[in-house]
Formats: C-alpha cells, structure tokens, sequence
C-alpha cells in the first residue's frame, strides 16, 4: 500500500469573528493517494472553493492539518516549503480573470518557468513545446492572447501554466463548470489523461454528479461545510448513503432551486430516505413547481 500524498485532518476554516463567525468547512477529513482523483462534490455555498483554498494554502485554517508526504505543510521551512507549494498547484472556475490578457500564451507558460528558474532559454522553449501538447494544444496558438482563445483552449492554457510547476497535486476548482457540454466531456477526458501521462493526482471540485462520475475514483460530499459522504465512487453512485448525495444524483435536477422545495427540505432535515426520493420523482416530473 501506498503512503497518502496529501491528508487533510479535521479541516475548519472560519469567515468573520465573534457572533458574524460562519465555519464555512466544517471538521472537513479525506486523504488523496498519488494519482487519485478525488472529487469534492456539494451545491453551490456548500464551502467546495473554501475547502480547496484552504488546501492550496491561500486561506488559513481556524483548525486542522494538512499533511503532505506525511508532513505537515504549516511545519515546512525553506526549500521544503517552496517544493510543498509547488507540489500542490489550482485551476480556477474563470479562466480570464486567471490569465493576463495582455500576455500571449508562449509568455503565460514561460513565466512560471523562469520563476522556478527552469535552465537555459531553449530546455524553456522545449518545455513549453512539451506543455502544450501535453494538454493537446496547437504549437500555433503561443502567440495569441487570451481573448483570441476559446473559453476551452483557455483552461487549457491554465492546466499547462500549472503543470509548469510539475505539480504532484492538481485542484481544478469548478474547472468545467464554465463551458459547454461538449467541452467539458473533453476536458474531463484531458484530465484522465494527464493523470495517467504524468501520475498526478487530482482534486477536483464540483457541483456535478454526473462528471463527478466520469472522471474521479473516489468522492467526497460536503454539505454546510460538513462531510456527508465519503467513498469509491462506484459505491457511492450506486449505493447512496445520505439522503443529500441522492439529491445531488438526481439527473436534472438543480439542488440548488429543488431546495426551495418544502417537502424534500424536510425529508433531507430527517433523513427520510424514501421521502427525498418521492420529493425528487415530483420535482422532476414538475420542474415548473420548484422554479427550475
Ligand atoms: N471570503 C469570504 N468571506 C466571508 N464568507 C465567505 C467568503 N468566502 C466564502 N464565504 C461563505 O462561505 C460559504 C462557503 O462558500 P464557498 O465559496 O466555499 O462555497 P462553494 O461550495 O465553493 O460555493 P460556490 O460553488 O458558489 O463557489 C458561503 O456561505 C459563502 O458565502
């Protein structure tokens, strides 16, 4: 058996002070093995971006460790700090407010090799050559900007920048949730592919089952902040344990607008398992009654 590469222990991270304090994760454990990917799953407010930020070391915890290779990160000085930040690399939700527009690709992807100080000027131009395939895009868009880009060519170009570091652990933050269908098909077929090529392992948050379950071995549902589900996602799919991670299976549904409904909101409060599933068959078959 393998060690973890990364383990998070009883995660909170607190917004606001006194009686404005709001635990938004909540006691939050998981543990991602080299070349897992591990999926961080719940509806929109449930502290998904909270808990990954907190794991990429841009906020604080209030409480909790965060372990890599065993270590603890908080614990690291030096050269081993800088190689523990490096280690653990994110992708954001929007691509255009994470690339310089003003930059073309060829200097986006240059940039994080000149900081880490990557040889000489032609190993960088090789790199970059690498880079791009890697993420399976055409040598001939390095000297395009951003807006010249679709919205998919550009989290590509966003996957590579943070491959730049040669990353061990990669956080893809509602990655896919800004493009189409078809894009985001592809870009979870990318990720697979990345994860097999380099061995990287994978965080990937989101609100979507559906891709949740295309692309991740194992799942994490949060809910308020708090851990309801935790397991290989084969088990999880077909054996729901929570009431809510059958909400968030329930195909088009949006959880968001469906918890405006009463009833299920009841049933989800007492974990009335047949009654979330009648809630949800009602909701389906009239979107109209719980505004979707
Ligand atoms: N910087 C902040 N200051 C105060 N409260 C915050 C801050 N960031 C998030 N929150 C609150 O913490 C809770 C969790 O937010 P978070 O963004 O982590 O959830 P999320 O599941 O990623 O949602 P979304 O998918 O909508 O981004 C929410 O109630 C949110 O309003």
């Amino acid at each position: 058996m393998k060690d973890p590469l990364l383990e998070v222990e009883a995660l909170s991270i607190v917004y606001g002070h006194g009686k404005n304090a709001h635990a938004a994760v909540d006691d939050v454990s998981f543990r991602v093995m080299p070349s897992e990917i591990l999926a961080i799953v719940g509806e929109s407010g449930c502290g998904k971006s909270s808990l990954a930020r907190g794991v990429a070391g841009i906020v604080a915890p209030a409480s909790g460790r965060i372990l890599l290779d065993g270590q603890p990160i908080r614990d690291l000085e030096g050269a081993a700090a800088l190689a523990a930040r490096r280690a653990v690399q994110m992708v954001f939700q929007d691509p255009d407010a994470s690339l310089n527009p003003s930059h073309t690709v060829s200097a986006i992807l240059h940039e994080p090799l000149i900081v880490t100080g990557f040889g000489s000027l032609a190993s960088r131009h090789a790199r970059v050559a690498e880079l791009m395939a890697l993420v399976r895009l055409d040598a001939s868009l390095l000297e395009r900007r951003p807006s010249g880009l679709s919205g998919g060519q550009k989290q590509r170009v966003a996957i590579a920048r943070a491959l730049a570091m040669a990353p061990r652990l990669l956080i893809a933050d509602e990655a896919l949730s800004a493009l189409d269908l078809t894009a985001q098909a592809r870009m979870a077929a990318l990720f697979l592919d990345i994860r097999d090529r380099l061995g990287v392992a994978l965080l990937f948050i989101s609100h979507d089952m559906r891709m949740v379950a295309q692309i991740a071995d194992t799942v994490c549902v949060i809910k308020s902040g708090r851990v309801v589900e935790y397991g290989p996602v084969k088990d999880v799919m077909m054996a729901p344990k929570s009431a809510y991670t059958r909400l968030l299976l329930a195909a088009g549904l949006d959880p968001k607008a469906a918890l405006g409904d009463p009833v299920l909101l009841a049933a989800l409060a007492a974990g009335a398992l047949d009654d979330v599933d009648s809630a949800v068959a009602r909701l389906l078959e009239s979107p109209g009654e719980a505004g979707l």
